[in-house]
């Protein structure tokens, strides 16, 4: 079975409700990983990325770069780099911040550069931004992004108020896209 495994980081909750979206829109092939606290993946999570037909990379934007314990899954999936065994995989990325912009671009980068350097075929968000006068977080890329889902929780929001309507339906929307690009 050809699956989409979804790996991420989420220190309060938000970027969680962001994976769940693209896995929801992915179907019945795709599955979460959350790296622990420690920067950890257990090793069904590795295995499972190693089969993968895509990997989604996910963490929220801090201090405009993915969290720490991401950079430590990346840093571990070295290994992985020294033999390209990823290579050729569709590969994909997300993140949240708080901020609209937040500096969210620079997290993209990173994780565009990370699926580079293990040779995969990054997929890009394939949606028109709704940058109209009317346009609200209720509408598909408010955040207006083209190299994966972006996200934007308030920084008093809690995970059931942000991300809000417009960046789940952009998740799920790229979920379906990796799907289909599968298939
Ligand atoms: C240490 C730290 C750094 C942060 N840096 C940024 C930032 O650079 N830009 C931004 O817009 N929000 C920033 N935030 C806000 C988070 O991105 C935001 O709260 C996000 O929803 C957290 O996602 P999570 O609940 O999955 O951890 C930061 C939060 C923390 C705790």
């Amino acid at each position: 079975m050809t699956t989409i495994e979804i790996v991420f980081t989420s220190g309060y909750g938000h970027t969680i409700k962001q994976a769940q979206a693209i896995a929801a829109g992915a179907g019945n092939t795709a599955r979460l990983w959350q790296i622990d606290e420690n920067g950890d993946l257990p090793e069904d999570g590795w295995q499972a990325l190693d089969h993968a037909g895509a990997i989604i990379f996910g963490s929220p934007t801090y201090m405009g770069a993915p969290m720490w314990q991401f950079k430590r899954f990346a840093d571990a999936s070295s290994k992985r780099w020294m033999t390209q065994s990823w290579s050729d995989k569709l590969m994909g990325g997300f993140t949240n911040s708080a901020s609209t912009n937040g500096d969210k671009g620079t997290t993209m980068l990173y994780l565009a550069t990370l699926a580079a350097q293990h040779g995969g075929l990054w997929v890009s968000l394939g949606q028109m931004p709704a940058n109209a006068m009317d346009s609200t977080p209720q509408d598909t890329n408010w955040n207006g992004g083209s190299l994966g889902p972006l996200a934007t929780s308030p920084s008093d929001s809690s995970p059931d108020q942000g991300p809000r309507e417009g960046d789940l339906t952009s998740a799920r929307a790229y979920g379906a896209r990796i799907a289909r690009l599968l298939s």
